[in-house]
């Protein structure tokens, strides 16, 4: 596999390997998680996100999930602790290679400029749909609904404003919706208090274990020199030891010390590890 590094744009086609091109309940709706973030480094929670959101589509929604993709936001997002591209799209390709139906898309992290999320789903909808002509249902082909796939502080960050358009969000809630994960420390009601115009198309998923692990927290321990094993996939353990990653709060980053409204974390300001800050507006 080529390394996002030698990756441009220009030699960039879309991994559709792992999408299942044949629905098997016709009835239903083709579903595409698509999860946006920094990935700084990837944990085992981002990871579990999709599988809790499968079993929540399975059972509480028509839809039948078909694939699902990571996206790392481009160097451009400089915010706190971002290492470059290159490494989180090489840990997100790591920490999928396993899977049957998760995959890394770089398409988003290729860019040195900011693309804001609706752009993003806007490309999942144009490959998906207008390219490969969505999936087969055996009565005919169906478009796939692409969905965004996010924690609590995420879809709270629409509330904060400043953070998105206003008509991004209506863009992205109306014509995709968004699967939701609870997440410790953030209010979910609040955080969909000023988005019920849309609420018919967000899903709201209750993490039935509760699982708090952030990437702040895994950057925190790396800083002190602390395990992260178990935290995160393997590989990617020994990705981010052979290529010293996240062993000051400079080194192989994107340069950035603060960004979309994320506190600094360098190691003085850094709390003990039962107290480390949260991973987002209000998150864990
Ligand atoms: N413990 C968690 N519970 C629920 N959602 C989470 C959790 N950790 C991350 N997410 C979600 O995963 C997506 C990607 O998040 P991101 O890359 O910012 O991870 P993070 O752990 O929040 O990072 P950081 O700590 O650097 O802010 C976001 O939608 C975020 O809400
Ligand atoms: N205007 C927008 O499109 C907008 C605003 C804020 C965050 N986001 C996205 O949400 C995700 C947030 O990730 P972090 O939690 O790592 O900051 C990123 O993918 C980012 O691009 C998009």
């Amino acid at each position: 596999m080529a390394t996002q590094s030698e990756l441009t744009l220009a030699d960039y086609t879309f991994p559709a390997a792992r999408l299942r091109r044949r629905i098997s309940t016709p009835a239903r709706t083709p579903l595409v998680l698509i999860a946006c973030g920094s990935f700084s480094p990837i944990t085992f929670l981002h990871l579990r996100m999709f599988e809790m959101a499968a079993d929540y589509a399975r059972f509480n929604t028509q839809f039948e999930v078909v694939g699902a993709y990571l996206s790392c936001v481009g160097d451009a997002y400089k915010k706190t602790g971002l290492v470059k591209a290159e490494h989180r799209v090489n840990m997100c390709s790591l920490a999928v290679a396993q899977s049957s139906w998760i995959s890394m898309d770089p398409w988003e992290a290729l860019h040195a400029e900011y693309l804001e999320t609706a752009k993003v789903l806007d490309h999942f909808n144009y490959e998906i749909n207008e390219v490969l002509g969505g999936v087969e249902t055996g009565e005919g082909r169906k478009k796939c609904h692409i969905a965004l796939l996010a924690g609590a502080d995420l879809i709270q960050t629409m509330s904060t404003p400043g953070v998105w358009a206003e008509s991004d969000i209506d863009y992205i809630l109306k014509n995709f919706g968004a699967f939701i994960v609870e997440r410790t420390g953030t209010d979910i009601d609040e955080a969909l208090s000023t988005l019920q115009p849309w609420k018919s198309n967000i899903w709201v998923i209750q993490q039935l274990v509760q699982n708090d692990i952030s990437s702040t927290k895994v950057r925190l321990f790396l800083r002190r020199d602390m395990s992260i094993r178990y935290l995160v996939p393997e590989p990617v353990v020994q990705y981010i030891e052979e290529h010293e990653l996240y062993d000051d709060d400079g080194a192989a980053s994107t340069g950035s010390r603060s960004g979309k409204g994320k506190g600094a974390e360098g190691g003085q300001e850094a709390k003990p590890a039962g107290e480390a800050g949260s991973s987002g507006s209000g998150g864990g």
